[in-house]
């Protein structure tokens, strides 16, 4: 039996190679959108070049500063695998550099993802192979052991067993299981459509946010649209609707130079044209206002047509709550 610590499985099942290359090109974006924000590595995961990554994972657990075993990946690695590293994020020592890679070329290896340190950036940065790694340091490797060979490894926090498919680009890696690939792609695919539709939309401004506001409400949002500060009161309040006697007992919760919000049980439409008569504690001010938002029992107001005498009686008033709240 094998010694744990110790395994070198030489032979995974990649799928079929059809199937990776239908993930070319394809933003790794566009794929995590589909897996609801799971298998993306962390990212400290960054690409060393600007080559895309795509291709079924050869798996690697080295002891953090340890290289024995990814030396030995290198040579039983199949053409277009990509090598993937848990060296544990350890960043004390680099586990890989510019003769690993140069090697790695030579056998056709399709890349390395790396949760580890590499050394010789500059080198690695020019070569047209796809790097992405946690880290980088001049420290060398130590060669001794243990480690693992297609194993399931944890890299970038992502849990990742030998054969998945891996796609990676300037954003970061997002790893497929492959049974979930065929759909996956489907859904990446409309993806790219719904982008591409989106773009068109914004170039026209016809880019639809009613959503927005919605999710907003949904959440309990409330939007201010008062441009001054505001003072908390609790006072009650006359609503006048159209000029009649009747009118709606409501409460003040607080006032500004804009507005005023309150509490009442009626509801009111937006827009809607109102005269507010407040009590002698705030200033005995009569006032006209618009409604401009109701939630649940909330109304917001804001004044208009003031004149120059409410001007000066509002600011007064909102001067002496806020004195009053804020002494000193
Ligand atoms: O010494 C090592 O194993 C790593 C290295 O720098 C190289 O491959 O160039
Ligand atoms: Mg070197």
């Amino acid at each position: 039996m094998a010694r744990i610590g110790l395994r070198i499985f030489s032979q995974i099942n990649r799928p079929p190679k059809a199937l990776i290359d239908s993930f070319a090109g394809i933003p790794a974006a566009y794929i995590a959108d589909n897996l609801n924000h799971t298998s993306c590595m962390d990212a400290k995961i960054r690409p060393v070049n600007d080559i895309p990554l795509l291709g079924p994972a050869f798996t690697v657990k080295l002891r953090p500063g340890d290289n024995l075993m990814l030396h030995k990946a290198l040579d039983i690695a199949q053409p277009g695998d990509i090598v993937v590293v848990d060296a544990q994020g350890d960043l004390t020592n680099s586990v890989m550099g510019e003769l690993m890679v140069l090697w790695a070329k030579q056998r056709g290896i399709g890349g390395f993802i790396i949760d580890g340190a590499i050394r010789d950036i500059g080198a690695l940065k020019k070569t047209d192979m796809p790097i992405y790694a946690a880290g980088v340091t001049p420290a060398g490797p130590y060669k001794d052991a243990p480690g693992e060979i297609n194993v399931p490894v944890d890299c970038g926090g992502v849990l990742v067993h030998p054969g998945d498919i891996l796609v990676g680009d300037e954003d970061g890696i997002v790893v497929i299981n492959p049974c979930h690939a065929p759909n996956l792609l489907e859904k990446s695919l409309a993806k790219s459509c719904a982008e591409r539709k989106a773009k068109g939309d914004i170039a026209s401004m016809a880019w639809d946010r009613t959503w927005l506001d919605q999710a907003l409400k949904e959440r309990g949002v409330i939007i201010e649209n008062r441009n001054f500060p505001r003072t908390n009161v609790h006072a009650p309040v006359k609503i006048i609707v159209n000029e009649t006697d009747h009118h709606i007992d409501a409460l003040a919760i607080n006032i500004s130079m804009d507005g005023i919000l309150l509490q009442a049980e009626q509801q009111l439409e937006p827009d809607l044209s109102i005269r507010l008569c407040l009590p002698e504690e705030l200033g005995n001010i009569d006032v006209a206002a618009k409604v401009t938002w109701q939630q649940g029992n909330n109304i917001g107001c804001r004044f208009v047509d003031l004149s120059e005498d409410n001007t000066r009686a509002i600011f007064d008033l909102v001067l002496y709550l806020h004195l009053q709240r804020n002494p000193g």
